[in-house]
């Protein structure tokens, strides 16, 4: 559902053989990345809230309409109040409701009593219609494709090649699976340290094969299995801590043993979250067997690299629950649970 508006905001298209392909300003890149994570994330608040059974798909916002209206069919006044909301434009008033999502959604018992819920869904319909003005996820991984830009310091597998290097042999027998990978141009497609890298994405890309890592087959035996699994800026771009942890959960299955996992999150998922900070992370993580080997704090992202070492024997108990462990005003709720 893009609407002609969407090319004011995300700038022009350009005409590329037989391809029309949008262009995103490099000075309007961290902004959309940021809003549409805002949104998307508040979104995802809303919809727990509401109890919508169907889990939203960030590939098809058509289809993520359509779940929306087909739970409010029977009831004219709430479905009043979403459509009310989708023809809103951007408006102050509703970006503060939005900040302040958090403290209404607390009251939630309060708020159901009341049965005011139309509220919510004219923050739903408002997101919705943002997020579609935005350009969805098509605009969102432009956004992030331009971050990575040489030249711009966006590919983060640059570091990898410097942590990994030393580690790998000279034999070139190791594979690696790049998830949510945005371009075969990488260093880790070029660094010549690996046989073969599998690039995959939600999305089709250039030298990119688009797969679900959720959906992909598990391997057969270990010729399947990778040496290195890099899973760069995709864990918070997960919707929720459940499949988060699935996602982890999942990558051990795709490992060599000894195999390693690069992952790379926004640093605020690590230093400004309500349920999630670096010694959470790693204790996860080590729960599935993964030692940390390396580790760094940029001014916007958390790297770490890992390895695939004996299955830890601790219960999983204190990593399947979500534990708030800071508050406060400005928090995010990043999360990963097994
Ligand atoms: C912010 S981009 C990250 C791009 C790149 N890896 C980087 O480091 O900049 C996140 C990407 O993760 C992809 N992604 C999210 N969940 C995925 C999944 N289950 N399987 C494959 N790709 C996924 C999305 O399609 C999106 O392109």
């Amino acid at each position: 559902m893009h609407s002609k508006k969407s090319k004011s905001i995300t700038g022009k298209r350009k005409q590329v053989g037989g391809n029309v392909i949008k262009v995103i300003k490099p000075q309007k890149t961290r902004r959309i990345i940021r809003r549409f994570h805002h949104l998307i994330n508040k979104r995802e608040s809303i919809c727990h809230f509401l109890c919508l059974t169907e889990n939203l798909d960030e590939t098809n916002e058509k289809k993520n309409d359509a779940i929306i209206k087909s739970s409010i069919k029977s009831n004219a006044i709430l479905s009043k109040h979403y459509e009310d909301g989708k023809s809103q434009s951007f408006s102050e008033a509703m970006e503060s409701q939005l900040l302040k999502l958090h403290s209404l959604i607390k009251n939630e018992d309060k708020l159901r009593d009341a049965c005011d819920l139309t509220e919510m869904y004219t923050l739903l319909g408002y997101i919705m219609n943002q997020i579609d003005k935005l350009g969805g996820l098509e605009t969102y991984q432009i956004a992030s494709q331009n971050g990575q830009l040489k030249g711009r310091g966006g590919d983060t597998s640059k570091l990898l090649e410097k942590w990994i290097r030393p580690l790998m042999d000279d034999n070139l027998q190791g594979t690696a699976l790049e998830i949510g990978s945005l371009s075969s141009e990488n260093c880790i497609s070029r660094c010549a340290l690996f046989r073969e890298v599998v690039r995959i994405d939600l999305e089709e890309h250039e030298g990119v094969i688009k797969q679900d890592f959720m959906e992909r087959p598990l391997p057969k035996n270990e010729n399947d299995k990778f040496n290195l699994i890099s899973c760069s800026l995709v864990l918070n771009f997960v919707k929720n801590h459940k499949d988060r942890g699935a996602m982890c959960h999942r990558m051990i299955k795709f490992l060599r043993p000894q195999g390693y996992v690069f992952i790379v999150l926004p640093q605020a998922c690590v230093t400004h979250s309500r349920y999630c900070n670096k010694t959470l992370l790693h204790k996860l993580l080590a729960s599935l067997g993964l030692t940390l080997l390396n580790s760094h704090q940029s001014n916007k992202l958390y790297y770490c690299l890992y390895q695939l070492k004996a299955i830890s024997q601790q219960p999983r108990g204190s990593s399947s629950k979500r534990m708030k462990i800071n508050d406060g005003p400005g928090l995010n709720n990043f999360g990963i649970t097994l």
